[in-house]
């Protein structure tokens, strides 16, 4: 057996240049924990606010995200049946905030499948080989909608609007490496050292 493939395995994901993304994984764990500011396994919405400003987002962006994501996610990650007012998220359970019409990429476990993802650029990258134009995300987004699930429409709308607008390049384009790196919230890194670079100069 390989070195590539043994059961503890970090597998290279082709296409995704030097990113290195261990096999069995919840990478959703990775992309919501981001936003845990203090690493405590919850995020509250103060966090998801300072999260989004930390990548750059606006302050009114920030504010409605952290109260649309936090109510949207809060009573579906905790335990029991009885909501907290204070809109926690639990990092452990995120999986369970899933919604229909998405890509698939992330598959119920929060793992990344890596054939769904190579099924974005296979069926909507028409234009070029490695990025989406605006269009061709609408068209990914509409294609994605499961009939009436008008929650995960939503749900999807906003979560790849929020990608576009951060991410998209001076062409319009949203290019596969960053679209890669928002699963497993690397993105977000990158974003707050840009920012807080830009910030010094
Ligand atoms: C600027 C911030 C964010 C951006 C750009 C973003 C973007 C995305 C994108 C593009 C997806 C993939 C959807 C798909 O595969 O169709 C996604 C999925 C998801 N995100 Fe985020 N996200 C952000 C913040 C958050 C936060 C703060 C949380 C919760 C703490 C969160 C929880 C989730 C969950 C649970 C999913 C899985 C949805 C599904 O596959 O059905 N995201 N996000
Ligand atoms: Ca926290």
């Amino acid at each position: 057996m390989s070195s590539s493939s043994s059961s503890s395995e970090i597998s290279a994901q082709e296409g995704v240049g030097e990113e290195l993304i261990p096999v069995d994984e919840n990478v959703l764990q990775k992309h919501a924990g981001f936003f845990d500011r203090n690493g405590d396994g919850v995020v509250y919405p103060w966090e998801t606010f300072q999260g989004f400003r930390a990548i750059g987002c606006g302050f009114l962006l920030s504010i409605a995200s952290a109260i649309f994501i936090n109510f949207s996610h809060s009573r579906k990650t905790r335990p029991g049946k009885f909501p907290s007012l204070l809109f926690p998220i639990e990092v452990k359970n995120i999986q369970r905030g899933k919604h229909g019409s998405d890509s698939g990429v992330y598959d119920t476990e929060g793992r990344f499948i890596q054939e769904k993802f190579e099924e974005i650029f296979n069926k909507h990258a028409n234009t070029y080989t490695n990025a989406l134009t605006n269009d061709e995300l609408k068209a990914m987004l509409k294609a994605n909608r499961v009939p009436k699930d008008y929650a995960g429409w939503l749900g999807g709308y906003v979560e790849w609007k929020l990608l576009y607008d951060l991410c998209k390049d001076k062409n319009g384009l949203l290019q596969r490496d960053d679209i890669a790196a928002v699963y497993d919230g690397s993105l977000f890194e990158r974003l707050e050292k840009k920012r807080s670079a830009d910030n010094k100069k």
